[in-house]
């Protein structure tokens, strides 16, 4: 059957902009449906503002706690309608990489409008019905929204509102304590909101190693954020203009609540039965090769539910793209994805936890913790806080990668390349630039040979007596 395009994509986020234009730029013909505006969450909800706004943040911070280096000042006077200002500036100069003017000069279709599926071969949008060879389903995600009894009658914030603020919340209480709630906690509270965190789980920051985790939890604690953990918002009430929060014993009053429990799929408005495309618990399910149950129909990012970050969008993009244009041989592989989470310390991390490389290899499981206290450069800019945690093989194999501490989220990229490529422990402990941050990933490395060597008495014992008897000649 003729169709009219060879690929229409649906959702012009970080995963569609990326599979629109390589694929615009490989001749097909493509129409990029958005129901909004393009750039999806990370450019105006996600990534881009909360890592401007963290920036500003981290700036009030250091001038705040600058007299340890010898330099007085007034107590900073914080401008949080600047500091949301210089948010909406940055999205504004990185927009228009993500221009429709610019996908329709690369030769895409640019359609805008909110469409759905008529059969598993046409989707509809503004009255037009649009055949393709193939489709990638990219809509991305949305909050989650708890039920709690009178939370909607007393209004709440998610990502979609919060960066559009234009006056600080006195008091601020975060749902969650996922790396939403702690990037924007820590960076309220930096621009001086009282905030709270309720977070379910025992600890914030549930999917890293707990004691990483445990460092940035301390560090947000002594910078006078209240956690309260293994506790849930069971009611919220409105009295006198103030949102009045009941979470187990506690009562919590804020001028604003945001919303950071987690993030639901965006499938609900695509007719997706109608194209035989089913949806699981997560998102919609796919392959291997990111095709959905109707192998015509490819997803990816967000709404596959899987790792929900840009890179992961962009990465599984280009799975997508040679699958749809292409032959369907391409495989997504989830073995080397790293991410971080940006608050002070950074918290960085790629490959197994400790727990699960015990779970897989037993006993032969190595645990390299180098703390940033022992990297000269970390003590000269006084920077100390957290450590490179590496967890590797007797063999030297890198299964996992664990940094909490000052740029973890750059430093991380070297332990990545190894193990994308292969490479021992050893690659790590070539020469670093002294002093650089840098070095807590080649002392880490180190310590394999270091442990071993502690634990092989009869080496030990061997090259005593070896030096005893070159002595004695
Ligand atoms: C506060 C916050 C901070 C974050 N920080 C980071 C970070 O630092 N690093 C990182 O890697 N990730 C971060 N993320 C996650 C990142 O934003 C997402 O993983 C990423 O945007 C997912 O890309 P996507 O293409 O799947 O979806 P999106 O980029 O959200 O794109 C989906 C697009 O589809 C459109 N759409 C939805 N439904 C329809 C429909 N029915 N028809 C047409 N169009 C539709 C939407 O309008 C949107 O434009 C953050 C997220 C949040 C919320
Ligand atoms: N730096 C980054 O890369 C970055 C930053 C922000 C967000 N993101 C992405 O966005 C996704 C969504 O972030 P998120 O923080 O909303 O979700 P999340 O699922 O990662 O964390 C949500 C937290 O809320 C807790 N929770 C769930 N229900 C709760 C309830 N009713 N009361 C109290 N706590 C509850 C969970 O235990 C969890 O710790 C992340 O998983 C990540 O993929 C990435």
């Amino acid at each position: 059957m003729a169709v009219e395009y060879d690929l229409v994509i649906i959702g012009g986020g970080s995963g569609g902009l990326v599979v629109a234009s390589a694929a615009a730029q490989l001749k097909a013909k493509v129409a990029l449906i958005e129901r909004d505006r393009l750039g999806g969450d990370c450019l105006w909800f996600g990534c881009v503002p909360s890592k401007s706004l963290i920036h500003a943040s981290r700036v009030a911070y250091e001038v705040k706690n600058a007299a340890r280096f010898g330099i007085h000042t007034e107590h900073p006077k914080i401008d949080f309608a600047q500091a949301a200002h210089h948010v909406q500036t940055v999205i504004k100069t990185i927009e228009p990489h993500d221009s429709p003017e610019r996908f329709r000069s690369l030769g895409v279709e640019v359609i805008f409008g909110e469409g759905k599926f008529c059969d598993r071969q046409t989707f509809e949008v503004n009255g037009r019905q649009l055949k393709a060879r193939a489709f990638v389903i990219s809509t991305g995600s949305r909050p989650a929204i708890p039920s709690i009894p009178g939370l909607t009658e007393a209004g709440f914030l998610t990502n979609e509102k919060v960066f559009s603020l234009q006056e600080r919340p006195d008091n601020f209480a975060i749902l969650g304590g996922g790396p939403i709630g702690c990037e924007l906690g820590q960076a309220f509270s930096r621009l001086g909101s009282n905030v709270t965190i309720i977070e379910s789980g025992n600890h914030l920051l549930q999917k890293e190693d707990p004691e990483a985790a445990q460092v940035v939890q301390d560090q947000l604690m002594s910078e006078g954020i209240k956690i309260l953990t293994q506790t849930r918002a069971e009611h919220v009430e409105l009295r006198d203009g103030k949102k009045q929060i009941k979470a187990g014993e506690n009562t919590i009053i804020a001028d604003e609540i945001l919303l950071a429990v987690g993030r639901v799929p965006n499938v609900e408005s695509l007719n997706l039965s109608a194209a035989g495309v089913e949806v699981g618990k997560r998102g919609i399910q796919v392959n291997a090769k990111l095709q959905t149950t109707n192998p015509r129909i490819y997803a990816c990012g967000d709404v596959i539910g899987g790792y929900q970050f840009t890179h992961v969008a962009g990465y599984e993009a280009v799975v997508v793209l040679t699958n749809a244009l292409f032959f369907p041989v391409s495989k997504a592989n989830y073995r080397v994805i790293p991410w971080a989470t940006f608050t002070d310390p950074e918290l960085a991390r790629v490959g197994l936890t400790e727990k699960q490389a015990i779970e897989r290899y037993d006993k032969d499981v190595y645990v390299l913790k180098q703390p940033f206290s022992g990297v000269d450069r970390a003590q000269a800019e006084g920077k100390t806080l957290g450590f490179a945690k590496i967890i590797t093989r007797g063999n030297g194999e890198i299964l996992g990668a664990h940094l909490v501490g000052p740029s973890a989220g750059e430093l991380i990229h070297e332990i990545v390349l190894a193990i994308s490529n292969n490479l021992k422990v050893s690659a790590l402990t070539g020469i670093h630039i002294y002093p650089t941050l840098s070095e807590v990933n080649s002392k880490a490395g180190l310590l394999l040979k270091k442990q071993k060597f502690a634990q092989n008495k009869w080496q030990q014992n061997f090259l005593e007596k070896f030096f005893n008897w070159r002595r004695s000649l």
